[in-house]
């Protein structure tokens, strides 16, 4: 006897969280419930403003029609559906098939998208391997540059991973590198999408030995995955790339040809990040995820990020939107 049930949820975000035009005052979502007989698995719908190419409305329809269909006892079938609805729907499958291991890696990336100071602080807190992601493009790129260079000097052992989500034009993105001492380049692990092409990006990789990692590009029509001078990860968001199976498919293909493949969030609820921290554990174990998204919320959802103090709301004081 199977049913479901689509929750819809509104988080408030911290004041100063901007989505490249967009500021995001609250995270909008469906967490979907699917029960089958006394299994149950959950999973969460929520497109990003400004990266998600469908609506939060869109995708709560898609995912009625898809779970009407399941609950009177078809097969899901994802191959047409919006990238949110299937990462959302086929996550829930998996755990009620207890296809999702329970064990989760907590240990993330932190993210420094403003204060350099607070970003010190947490490198300092950072057990074993010290990583950081820092974004980069919002300023000025000679700016970015001594910030990078300046991390490197003060964190010894530090890998870097920067993100310029294609801001940069050539010369911006020469004028950042020129302030990363060329002995310190090594210490960035990559540098998500510098320009706005590809060719530009292998171009600036190629000119300054700092390797890239491609994010967007990933979702870009027709990407392949494949090894290039200079490209040393793909970053992986499910929210916007689709359903868990086609996530390990390209888990698979970037293993297969060297290239490292990055867990990160779409800011997803706490609900929805914690399953991502359970994918990167059983997928890509050797990897830290790119999971440090919770900071950005004011609230959580039904599961606690560990260690994150904020509070947490129980899914039941959600609207239940529909069910069947
Ligand atoms: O990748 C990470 O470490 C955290 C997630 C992250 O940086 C992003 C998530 C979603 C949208 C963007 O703001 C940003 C990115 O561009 O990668
Ligand atoms: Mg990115």
């Amino acid at each position: 006897m199977r049913s479901a049930k689509l929750y819809q949820y509104q988080l408030p975000m911290d004041s100063g969280v901007i989505l490249r035009n967009q500021r995001l005052v609250t995270r909008d979502g469906w967490i979907v419930e699917m029960k089958d007989g006394d299994k149950t698995g959950y999973g969460e719908i929520a497109p990003l403003p400004e990266f998600s190419l469908e609506s939060s409305e869109e995708a709560g329809q898609q995912a009625q029609a898809l779970l009407a269909d399941w609950v009177s006892g078809k097969a899901l079938c994802l191959s047409d559906a919006l990238p949110s609805v299937a990462f959302g729907l086929s996550m829930a499958e998996m755990e009620l098939m207890g296809m999702l291991p329970d064990e989760g890696n907590y240990q993330v990336a932190p993210l420094c998208s403003g204060d350099p100071d607070e970003l010190v602080v947490a490198l300092n807190q950072m057990p074993g391997e010290k990583i950081a992601k820092i974004k980069v493009g919002l300023y000025e790129a000679v700016r970015d540059g001594m910030v990078a260079n300046m991390f490197i000097e003060a964190i010894p052992g530090l890998r870097l991973r920067l993100d310029a989500n294609r801001q940069w034009t050539p010369l911006k993105a020469r004028q950042f590198a020129k302030y990363v001492a060329p002995a310190h380049r090594a210490q960035i692990a990559f540098l998500e999408e510098p320009c706005q092409t590809q060719e530009e990006s292998l171009a600036f990789a190629h000119e300054t030995g700092i390797d890239i990692a491609w994010d967007e590009t990933v979702r870009d029509p027709g990407f392949e995955v494949k090894a290039e001078p200079g490209v040393a990860a793909i970053i992986i968001k499910p929210t916007l790339v689709g359903s868990v199976q086609k996530c390990l498919s390209l888990i698979e293909q970037a293993h297969a040809v060297g290239l490292t493949a990055v867990i990160s969030s779409s800011l997803e609820s706490s609900l929805g990040l914690n399953q991502l921290a359970r994918l990167a554990a059983w997928q890509t174990p050797d990897v830290i995820p790119g999971l440090d998204t919770m900071q950005l919320f004011q609230m959580q959802l039904e599961v606690a990020w560990p260690g994150c103090e904020l509070p947490v709301t129980p899914l039941n004081a959600c609207p239940v939107a529909w069910h069947q």
